[in-house]
């Protein structure tokens, strides 16, 4: 058992840390806030275990004082020679004029320190409220984000529902319970994704006739199930399914007012059928017009390994240790990996100590905000990018400068058209579908004299258990996240052109949580650093880019 004094500490901390965060709610697209949210309950089932454990002691007073009555009134046998004791009539009028008052009446019905304590309880949550927890947006965001796992890495719902992943090595130990296969059912049909919306609502009903009753979530009902998986039907073009779904709903509920609109509706169509002929039956594959381009499936390929460079490709990439030239790396130098040499992609492992990446993490705590695509006031928050991110200006923490040098050694690039630093943080399913890092004009007109994005650095903070590796479908590559170490690669040809083989992206994240810190180099000062070559490279891969 935690002493009293330290379980009282960590509850001020945990208190004053709430107090002090204001949290912008977007608990879908990165860990850090989820794990406030964990925080925030720590507090309420604190507070709520001090109340039921003040009312528990008040309901045993009062049921050791019943019972203690209970006793009395039994032994009291005659009550002509019970009263006659004068002692027993004092004490039982006594009891009645303040024990019952003191011990059931006032706990029970008057204000006095039974509502003292609650209105303390609802004072100390009223503070709580201040924190903006999970809204319903949120329960969509999550509900998005396991149906992008579940179509980047095709995991079957009956398996995802039950926590098991393709592979044996890493497991989710959780399983879904009926209510909660029932959420993700309904959301799903809420964005028009019946096909796997009705998975998963199969999915509960399953459940919901196999487990017992659950505790922690409301158990969901048939008729709820079946209201939602009739028109899944529907949308799916399996009109005679829906409607059999739907005559279900009304034997249990003849009067369901929704059923009945719904079957005139279904028989309508039905009729209508009969006489026109079956209507073309909807595409139930379910992916939209982004899913179902060439470059979408080929980075879904590549995220699932299913796609990689032949032995015969890898046999000309090498590994050493290298100075890069760079006289401060002579006697701790560079561990180099090739992992492609044109475009140049290398990974260099070990490059950040751990207390660099304990800075990166400590500088993130309350400054994370929702990732955003685009350039100043164009820039918006959308789907394809789903992750949470804030920037370091090199100027304004000095502690950079070591790591920045760092990079400049190795890359041989000038820092000083630099981006700031940018650390990302990806949660659930968390992902950046394929992009490139440059500019489809010559740059200039978006970055001014600094041009172009020249090359990117990603340092990888930590390890991740499944998925997010950083994927090159072009290239038949994916990088897996490894604590600690630098992946770089060239985004332009050696003349500044794009090098549109350079499309990549960060998978979605199966378990676990992905933090990286990004660094883009831009052409200008890279002049005599990297100069031109006499190619002007215009033109090449070009075909590439609307795959
Ligand atoms: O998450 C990754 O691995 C890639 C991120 C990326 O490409 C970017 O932020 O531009
Ligand atoms: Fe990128």
């Amino acid at each position: 058992m935690e002493p009293r004094a330290v379980r009282m500490f960590r509850r001020c901390i945990i208190f004053s840390v709430l107090c002090l965060i204001s949290v912008n709610g977007d608990y879908f697209s990165a860990i850090s806030e989820l794990e406030k949210l964990l925080d925030v309950e720590t507090l309420i089932i604190e507070k709520f275990d001090a109340y039921l454990k003040r009312a528990q002691e008040e309901q045993a007073n009062i049921q050791r004082f019943l019972n203690q009555i209970d006793e009395l009134q039994n032994d009291r046998g005659d009550l002509e020679e019970y009263f006659a004791n004068p002692l027993n009539s004092f004490i039982t009028i006594r009891r009645l004029v303040h024990d019952w008052k003191f011990n059931v009446f006032d706990p029970v019905f008057e204000t006095s320190n039974y509502d003292t304590y609650k209105s303390s309880l609802s004072d100390s949550l009223e503070k709580i409220k201040q924190y903006k927890g999970p809204s319903q947006e949120d329960l969509q965001g999550a509900t998005r984000a396991l149906l992008r796992l579940q179509k980047a890495y095709e995991l079957p719902t009956d398996q995802l529902a039950k926590g098991i992943l393709p592979g044996e090595k890493y497991q989710l130990n959780t399983s879904l319970s009926a209510s909660d296969c029932f959420e993700l059912g309904k959301n799903l049909c809420q964005i028009k994704e019946y096909s796997y919306g009705s998975e998963w609502l199969l999915e509960a009903t399953k459940r919901l006739h196999g487990e017992p009753l659950d505790f922690i979530s409301p158990n969901v009902t048939d008729i709820e199930i079946l209201e939602q998986l009739s028109p899944a039907f529907n949308g799916l073009g399996n009109l005679k399914l829906a409607h059999k779904l739907n005559n279900e709903i009304l034997d249990w509920e003849p009067d369901h007012e929704e059923a009945l609109e719904n079957q005139i509706l279904y028989e309508s169509q039905l009729a209508k059928e009969r006489i026109l002929g079956p209507k073309k039956p909807v595409d139930v594959n379910q992916l939209t017009e982004r899913e179902q381009r060439e470059s979408f499936q080929l980075y879904k390929r590549v995220c699932q390994g299913e796609l990689r460079q032949s032995p015969r490709e890898l046999r000309n990439l090498k590994c050493w240790l290298s100075h890069q030239e760079s006289p401060y790396h002579i006697i701790s130098p560079f561990k180099m990996e090739q992992l492609n040499l044109d475009p140049y992609v290398a990974y260099v492992h070990e490059i950040l100590t751990e207390s660099e990446m304990q800075m990166f993490k400590d500088h993130a705590k309350g400054r994370m905000e929702r990732s955003k695509i685009g350039q100043g006031v164009n820039s918006t928050t959308t789907e394809i990018r789903t992750s949470q991110n804030t920037w370091l200006w090199h100027a304004e923490n000095p502690w950079l400068s070591n790591i920045i040098r760092r990079l400049e050694d190795f890359t041989g690039l000038s820092s000083e058209s630099a981006e700031p630093l940018q650390l990302i943080n990806y949660g659930i399913g968390g992902q950046y579908e394929p992009h490139y890092d440059f500019t489809h004009d010559d740059g200039y007109s978006v970055y001014g004299w600094r041009g172009n994005r020249i090359l990117t650095a990603i340092f990888y903070l930590n390890d991740v258990a499944l998925g997010s590796g950083t994927a090159f479908p072009f290239l038949k590559l994916v990088v897996p996240p490894v604590k600690g170490s630098l992946l770089i690669w060239y985004n332009l040809h050696r003349s500044t052109y794009k090098d549109y083989r350079t499309r990549h992206a960060g998978c979605p994240v199966l378990k676990g949580s992905k933090w990286i810190c990004i660094e883009q180099f831009h052409v200008g000062g890279q002049e005599f650093r990297r100069p031109c070559g006499l190619n002007s490279d215009v033109g090449k891969f070009d075909d590439l880019i609307d795959i």
